[in-house]
């Protein structure tokens, strides 16, 4: 039997990056595995542990067939790496950092995944995103216009998506996501 894959979205800045290091042994200790990234990101820039390459190099990459899912926002382009097809099929569970603008497409991939969405309160966005320092302040505010595309369009909301709070203490969104995935995550629910 397949494991399931767990599909993590939420807006920049929510702490997807945050909750998933944190995570990280208690869900490889649950049998999910969970994939780094492969980000055109600068790497000069702080962040996730991510797979840093070149716009050409990611190119090269997807058109090798490299990607299970990819997507571009921020100006920036993401891949999954494949390989997450060979662990499902051995029955383990993956967790993905991924984007609301490509769930509808990566639900038709993956018709069994499970959509978590951080959410966050409005003002602490903003200053959690300051705060990373990562973008500067243009950067910062073309992020939060995103958001607020998403908070008006109700499309991502038309199918079941279990929500996770992150405007507490990161320990407290752990261990709810723990929770969430010892009753979600069970391969007789895919
Ligand atoms: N529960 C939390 N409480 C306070 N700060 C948090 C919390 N979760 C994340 N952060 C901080 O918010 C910022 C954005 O988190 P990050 O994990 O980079 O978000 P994302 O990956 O969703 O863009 C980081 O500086 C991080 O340390
Ligand atoms: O369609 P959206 O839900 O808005 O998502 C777009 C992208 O932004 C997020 O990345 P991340 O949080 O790493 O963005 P960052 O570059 O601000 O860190 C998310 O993981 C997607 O890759």
């Amino acid at each position: 039997m397949g494991g399931r894959l767990i599909y993590l979205m939420g807006p920049s800045g929510s702490g997807k990056d945050s909750l998933i290091e944190a995570a990280r042994k208690p869900l490889r200790a649950g049998n999910c595995e969970v994939v780094r990234r492969v980000i055109t990101r600068s790497a000069e820039s702080v962040g996730e542990d991510a797979i840093e390459v070149s716009r050409e190099e990611f190119e090269r990459r997807r058109a090798k067939g490299d990607f299970a899912l990819s997507w571009q926002a921020h100006g920036l382009s993401y891949g999954i790496p494949v390989r997450i097809d060979q662990w499902l099929a051995e029955g383990r569970h993956v967790l993905i950092n991924g984007s609301r603008g490509h769930l509808t497409e990566a639900q038709l991939r993956y018709p069994t995944l499970l959509p978590v969405l951080l959410t966050v309160k409005d003002e602490a966005l903003r200053e959690r995103l300051l705060r990373r320092g990562r973008e500067n302040p243009a950067e910062v505010e073309a992020r939060l216009r995103r958001n607020g595309l998403f908070m008006a369009d109700d499309s991502i909301s038309n199918i079941q998506i279990r929500r996770l709070d992150n405007s507490g203490d990161l320990a407290g969104t752990v261990a709810n996501l723990l929770k969430l995935l010892s009753f979600s995550a069970k391969p007789d629910r895919t």
